[in-house]
């Protein structure tokens, strides 16, 4: 082990009521929404092929027309409540919503800098909207923040020359003004999700990334952030050199998902998904592979078999609109999390061995066990196999729990559940299992 100044301020997970409380959300969600859902992944009747929020970076989108487009954005059907609402029926219990995304365009009237939402024509504050419509409607708000910013004259993705390095320090200076600014308006803020931290000048910040990340974390108790936001020593984000995790929890799953408990390290972490293959902001014309809501289910509940968080994304349009697939796929989900929530919320990983009908998970507070069918076995035997000496007593479906399971004890440690349905099963079922221990 190495000596490190800015390594990992902690070794193990941190224990407070407040990441408590985040390790037992299970869903949450996502909002990618900024001035590039007016192109919509188009310019001049040119199809951008890449994920529509980097539509800047396009040779063929002239720099100078991006940085005007705000002064067109007035999203008339936006609804800050609605939205809110559509999450709480969706299941999530948490919401990330972009402040600013690379552009560096502010969804919040930013003191310093026009480059604002108070600019455009629209002027009103969209991130103070979002953050009392999803507080109100119970919902937890984290704000995103790049710290990648197109349009600072001092930001650079490399420090070269002297000039860079003066120009840097500028630009973080204004960074942390920013990051200030965000958690004096809007306290109700429990974390921060940083983003855009892989360029070689920010990971030379080791020092100064470590006071700003005690100077944010002193202006609200128990604030969260996870493993993207500070450098070590050495450049190293999410884990140091000594391959210690930095951060609260690892934000390492963007667009994948872990297969067995030793990826995740024992660390918590969250998965950030997007429906389409590769879409966080709005496109007009998703192509390729759209998720269904039941593969969705099934990477939320996989997240929470592995003790993680699922985050689904949503992408408004230019005018403030949820699109009709994410409205059809937040129904659905919440369809499904009305009568299954209790495997999701306050649950995490059961270390037994996984089978293939599907995933456990069991609620930390109460221990109770679930199976999360995805795939039934032709011969209706739902293979269980148990660690040291725990025995199964019962089991049921979640949806009836008047009726018991035929449970047949097969030797040391290996039990088969009985069940076949009656009807085609077309959404994830649930048994409870009850054991002895
Ligand atoms: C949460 C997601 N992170 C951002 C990114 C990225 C990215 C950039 C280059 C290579 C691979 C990934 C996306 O724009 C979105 O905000």
């Amino acid at each position: 082990n190495q000596t490190l100044k800015y390594g990992a301020e902690r070794i193990g997970k941190r224990t407070d009521r407040h990441m408590e409380h985040w390790r037992n959300y299970g869903l949450g969600q996502f909002i990618h929404w900024g001035v590039y859902a007016i192109p919509g992944g188009h310019w001049k009747g040119k199809y951008y092929p890449g994920a529509a929020e980097w539509i800047r970076s396009w040779k063929e989108m002239p720099k100078e027309a991006y940085d005007e487009l705000y002064k067109q954005f007035n999203p008339k059907q936006f609804n800050a409540k609605a939205w809110a609402r559509q999450a709480k029926d969706m299941g999530a219990k948490y919401v990330i919503i972009t402040t600013k995304h690379h552009d560096g365009f502010c969804l919040w009237p930013s003191e310093f800098t026009d480059y604002t939402i108070a600019n455009t024509p629209y002027k009103r504050d969209i991130i103070k909207q979002l953050v009392e419509a999803y507080d109100e409607a119970g919902v937890d708000v984290y704000l995103y923040f790049s710290i990648i910013d197109w349009n600072h004259p001092g930001y650079r993705a490399k420090i070269e020359t002297e000039e860079d390095r003066v120009a840097y320090d500028g630009f973080k200076e204004f960074t942390r003004k920013q990051l200030l600014e965000l958690l004096e308006l809007y306290p109700q803020t429990k974390g921060l999700w940083f983003d855009g931290t892989w360029d070689s000048a920010w990971k030379e910040q080791a020092a100064y990334v470590s006071d700003l990340d005690k100077e944010l974390r002193a202006m609200i108790p128990g604030l969260i952030i996870g493993s993207r936001f500070r450098p070590d020593d050495f450049g190293n984000r999410h884990f140091d050199a000594n391959g210690n995790m930095m951060g609260d929890y690892e934000q390492g799953w963007e667009r994948k998902m872990p297969n067995t408990i030793e990826e995740v390290h024992g660390n918590d972490w969250d998965c950030v998904m997007t429906v389409p293959e590769n879409q966080w902001g709005y496109h007009s014309d998703w192509r390729g592979h759209v998720k269904t809501s039941n593969e969705l289910i099934e990477m939320l509940v996989k997240a929470v078999s592995l003790g993680g968080n699922f985050v689904l994304n949503f992408g408004p349009d230019g005018n403030g609109s949820i699109r009709e697939e994410e409205t059809t796929i937040a129904a659905e989900i919440g369809e499904w999390m009305n009568s299954n929530a209790t495997v999701i919320y306050n649950c995490g990983h059961l270390p037994w061995e996984k089978q293939d009908w599907g995933y456990y998970t069991v609620n930390r507070k109460t221990n109770e066990k679930y199976m999360v069918i995805f795939n039934h076995p032709i011969s209706g035997m739902y293979k269980i196999q148990t660690p040291d000496k725990i025995k199964i007593r019962k089991a049921y479906l979640l949806e009836n729990p008047s009726g018991e399971l035929n449970i047949e004890a097969c030797g040391e440690n290996k039990f088969i559940v009985h069940y076949r349905s009656s009807q085609k099963q077309t959404k994830p079922v649930v048994i409870v299992i009850k054991t002895d221990d």
